[in-house]
């Protein structure tokens, strides 16, 4: 018994999705131009193939699972599983129209002719919205379709903006935020529910272990109080005595997020040397 999972074969998802199962300590061998491969110490076996391609293949069952972006999800329309976000491939799916283009509302669409590669989503968007606009279906280098006169807008994916820039264009609605997730089949059996449940198990463990650090410092004793009151730790910091009389060591757990903010104030409440390591892994 074992899962079968298919990932990007080459493209935004393909690093980032060999990254995350190496991380949950499963090994794969990935030769250049291989279309599939198993997991030496995890019953998982790994189909690289054409994003697009994935839903169907999870749908179908010829794959179990799948790492896929929720754009792409969302657009095939099957009913799969969305089992866990996974953090990366982060982007939106956006409206955009030649910087010339003077754009108040959505109302700026009606009439107009819209390239994308998500007529689905893009449908579904501008009936909600109430506009009548032409989609023209297309599958890729979707930001040079205005200045080839082929629409007068585009809903293509954007994260930094270059590609928009580049074409002269700019972006004036927001249609879908969007990240990889990781889908599954709706009718897995017992045993296949098990080993994924151990997947997602693992793939948790490493999410949150990328969110938070390993902080490590000295204290005078009479500072102590003080000190461990600005640490949350994962049950409660742990203190142990230094070789120096009256000085600690101080270890707890912080979020990424409330990081400078916490250094800051232990470092003003009298802590030195203080250390700050990665977690590989967390388990709560
Ligand atoms: N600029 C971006 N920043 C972050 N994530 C992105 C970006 N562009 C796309 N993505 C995410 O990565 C997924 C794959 O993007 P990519 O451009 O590699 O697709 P593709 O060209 O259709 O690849 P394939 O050859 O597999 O069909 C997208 O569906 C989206 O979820
Ligand atoms: O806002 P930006 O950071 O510029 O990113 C947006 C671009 O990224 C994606 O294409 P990708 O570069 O993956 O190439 P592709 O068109 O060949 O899929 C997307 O289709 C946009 O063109
Ligand atoms: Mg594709």
């Amino acid at each position: 018994m074992k899962l079968r999972i298919a990932i990007q074969k080459s493209g935004r998802l393909h690093e980032d999705s060999i990254k995350l199962l190496k991380e949950c300590g499963i090994d794969i061998n990935n030769g250049v131009n291989k279309l599939k491969t198993e997991a030496t110490n995890f019953p998982l076996e790994v189909f690289f193939l054409r994003d697009d391609d994935i839903p169907q293949y999870v749908e179908d069952g010829v794959a179990d699972l799948g790492i896929v972006g929720e754009n792409v999800v969302l657009e095939k329309g099957y009913p799969l599983e969305t089992v866990e976000k996974l953090g990366f491939g982060k982007c939106r799916l956006a409206m955009a129209v030649p910087k010339s283009m003077e754009y108040a509302t959505v109302q700026d669409l009606h009439g107009k002719r819209i390239a994308t590669s998500y007529p689905v989503i893009v449908n579904d968007f501008l009936k909600k919205a109430g506009i009548q606009a032409e989609i023209h279906e297309i599958s890729g280098s979707v930001e040079i379709a205005p200045g080839i006169g082929l629409a007068e807008a585009i809903c293509d994916l954007v994260s930094s903006g270059s590609t928009l820039f580049m074409n002269g264009l700019k972006e004036v609605e927001t249609v879908l935020r969007s990240e990889a997730v990781l889908v599954a089949n709706s009718k897995l059996t017992a045993e296949q529910k098990m080993l994924l449940a151990k997947l997602v198990f693992r793939i948790q463990a490493v999410k949150k272990a990328k969110n938070t650090k390993y902080v490590l410092l000295n204290a005078p004793n009479d500072k102590l109080p003080e000190i461990i009151g600005l640490l949350p730790g994962m049950k409660s910091p742990t203190v142990l005595p230094l070789a120096e009389a009256g000085w600690s060591s101080v270890h707890s757990v912080l979020n990424e997020n409330d990081f400078w903010d916490i250094i800051e104030s232990l470092k003003a409440a009298g802590a030195q040397g203080i250390l700050v390591v990665p977690i590989e892994k967390m388990v709560i």
